[in-house]
C-alpha cells in the first residue's frame, strides 16, 4: 500500500528541502507511510494515555510510574526504565504545563542519544536552530541535566544548553500532533507528539495536496505510523504538501502561526487572495466579521461566504465602497498585482471537495486508498473530474462521503446542474 519509493528528497529554492514524486500518483494513494523516531505523551494527557503506544489507557491494567503511565503490563515492560526515573524529576520541577512537555520532549530526544545515535543524528538534520541566551532554554537544560546525570553515557555524549536550544525548535518545526478522539464535538486535544524523520520534510502550503491520516487506537504495533496521502492525482515530479494547521484557519492565524513557529512568510495564492480580503474588511466601516473560519462546512455556506468576500473585494475594486477605502485601495493598486476573482471559485471548489463536511469538525477529506484492481486506477488520465466523485474520508473525525452522498449534495446546492 505506502511506497517510500513513490518520493524523493530534493532542495527547491525558498523552500529549503521538500518531498517530491518520482512517478504519477493517483487520488487517495498514500505517498509516505513513516514510523516515529521518538514519541512523548503531553503532560495534560498524561493520565489517560499510555506513555509507550499513546493509546488509551484507563481502568485497572493502567501501571502508575511517575509521570507515566501504562495500558499494558506489556507497554510498561517496554519503556526504558532510565527515562522513566528522569520524567520521574519532572514531579519536583516547577514547570508549567507547556514547559513540561518541552522537557518531556528533551527528555526522549536525549534518551534517544543514549540508546541510538544514528537515529538521534536524524533528529539534528531537521530544519530550525536555537537561541541559547534564552531563559526558558536555560531553565529547562538545568533541568534535563540534572535528571539525566545518572544515565550510563558513552564518552561521546552530546548534551550542551546549544543543542537543546536547537532541539526545542526543530520539536516546535517538525514534531506532529497526534490527536486524542474527541470528548465534545469541535473539542480536539493533543494526546502526544512525534517526530518523523521522513514525514518531516514535507513543506506547508495553505491549499494543500496531500494529508495526514493517522490510527492511534488501531490494534497491533505500528499504531503511532503516520500515512501521507494524495488528496487529487499528483503528476510525477510534483511537490508533497500538506498543511501543518486545519485547512479552514483565517488568513492571519495562519500567517501568525506559519512566521512565528515556523520562520516563513507565505506568500500562496490561497494567501495573497485572502490578504486582499483581509485588507478590505480591516478597511471597511461594515468589515466582515472577524476571525472568520470557513468552519461551517455547508456547501451553501462556503460557497455564499465566498462568493460574499468575492463581491466585495470586487466592489472596493470598483470604487463602490467608502471613501477611506478609496484612497487606501488606490494607494495599494499603484504598483501592486491585481488579485484574481476568478481564484475565488477554484479556492471555495477546495473546500467544498475537501472539508470534511460535519460540524466544527476542521479536517480534511481525501479518497480512502484504493485496491489496485478498482477502477480509480483504471480510469483514463484525462477523466479530470474523476476524482470529484471518489469515496472519501475525514483526517480528524473519520467521517465517510460517497461520491453519490456529494453528487446529490453539489446537485441541491446548484453547483452542479
Ligand atoms: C517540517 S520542515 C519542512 C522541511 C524543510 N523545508 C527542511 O528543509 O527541512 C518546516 C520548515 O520548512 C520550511 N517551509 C515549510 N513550508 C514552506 C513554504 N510553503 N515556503 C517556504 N518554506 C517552507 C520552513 O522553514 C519551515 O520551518
Amino acid at each position: 500500500m505506502a511506497n517510500n519509493e513513490l518520493i524523493k528528497r530534493l532542495e527547491l529554492p525558498g523552500r529549503g528541502r521538500a518531498l517530491v514524486t518520482t512517478r504519477r500518483v493517483r487520488a487517495g494513494e498514500i505517498v509516505l507511510k513513516d514510523s516515529p523516531s521518538l514519541l512523548y505523551v503531553v503532560s495534560t494527557a498524561s493520565d489517560r494515555f499510555c506513555g509507550t503506544c499513546l493509546r488509551m489507557c484507563s481502568g485497572p491494567d493502567c501501571t502508575d510510574f511517575g509521570a507515566v503511565r501504562f495500558c499494558s503490563a506489556e507497554c510498561s515492560a517496554s519503556f526504558p526504565k532510565d527515562l522513566c526515573s528522569a520524567l520521574g524529576e519532572l514531579k519536583k520541577a516547577e514547570f508549567v504545563s507547556e514547559e513540561e512537555n518541552q522537557a518531556r520532549f528533551l527528555l526522549a530526544a536525549y534518551h534517544l542519544q543514549l540508546v541510538s545515535s544514528e537515529e538521534f543524528e536524524k533528529l539534528l538534520v531537521l530544519e530550525g536552530e536555537g537561541t541559547v541566551d534564552d531563559e526558558g532554554v536555560s531553565k529547562l537544560h538545568s533541568f534535563v541535566e540534572k535528571a539525566v546525570q545518572s544515565w550510563p553515557w558513552k564518552a561521546d555524549r552530546k548534551l550542551s544548553p546549544r543543542l537543546t536550544a536547537d532541539l526545542l525548535v526543530k520539536e516546535a518545526r517538525n514534531g506532529f500532533g497526534l490527536m486524542a478522539p474527541n470528548e465534545k464535538p469541535g473539542e480536539r486535544a493533543v494526546r502526544g507528539y512525534g517526530l518523523y524523520t521522513t514525514a518531516a520534510f514535507i513543506n506547508h502550503e495553505c491549499l494543500p495536496n496531500c494529508c495526514r491520516f493517522e490510527y492511534v487506537d488501531k490494534a497491533g504495533k505500528s499504531n503511532t505510523d503516520i500515512y501521507i496521502r494524495a488528496m487529487h492525482d499528483l503528476e510525477p515530479e510534483t511537490e508533497i504538501s500538506i498543511s501543518y494547521f486545519p485547512i479552514n484557519w483565517p488568513y492571519e492565524l495562519r500567517q501568525e502561526r506559519l512566521e512565528k513557529e515556523y520562520g516563513f512568510k507565505c506568500t500562496c495564492e490561497r494567501c495573497d487572495t485572502e490578504q486582499a480580503w483581509s485588507d478590505v474588511e480591516n478597511g471597511g466601516e461594515e468589515g466582515l466579521e472577524e476571525e472568520e473560519t470557513q468552519d461551517e462546512a455547508s456547501l451553501e455556506k462556503v460557497v455564499q461566504e465566498l462568493n460574499l468576500k468575492a463581491s466585495t473585494l470586487e466592489s472596493a475594486r470598483n470604487g463602490e465602497e467608502e471613501k477611506n477605502i478609496e484612497a487606501e485601495e488606490d494607494e495599494e493598486q499603484d504598483g501592486e498585482e491585481d488579485v484574481e476573482i476568478d481564484g475565488d471559485f477554484e479556492h471555495a471548489m477546495f473546500f467544498v471537495k475537501y472539508l470534511c463536511p460535519v460540524e466544527d469538525c476542521g479536517g480534511t477529506m481525501a479518497p480512502i486508498p484504493q485496491q489496485p484492481d478498482t477502477n480509480l486506477h483504471e480510469r483514463s488520465d484525462d477523466d479530470e473530474d474523476a476524482d470529484l466523485f471518489l469515496t472519501m474520508e475525514c483526517n480528524m473525525c473519520g467521517h465517510v462521503r460517497t461520491g453519490d452522498e456529494f453528487r446529490k449534495d453539489l446537485e441541491e446546492n446548484r453547483i452542479l446542474e
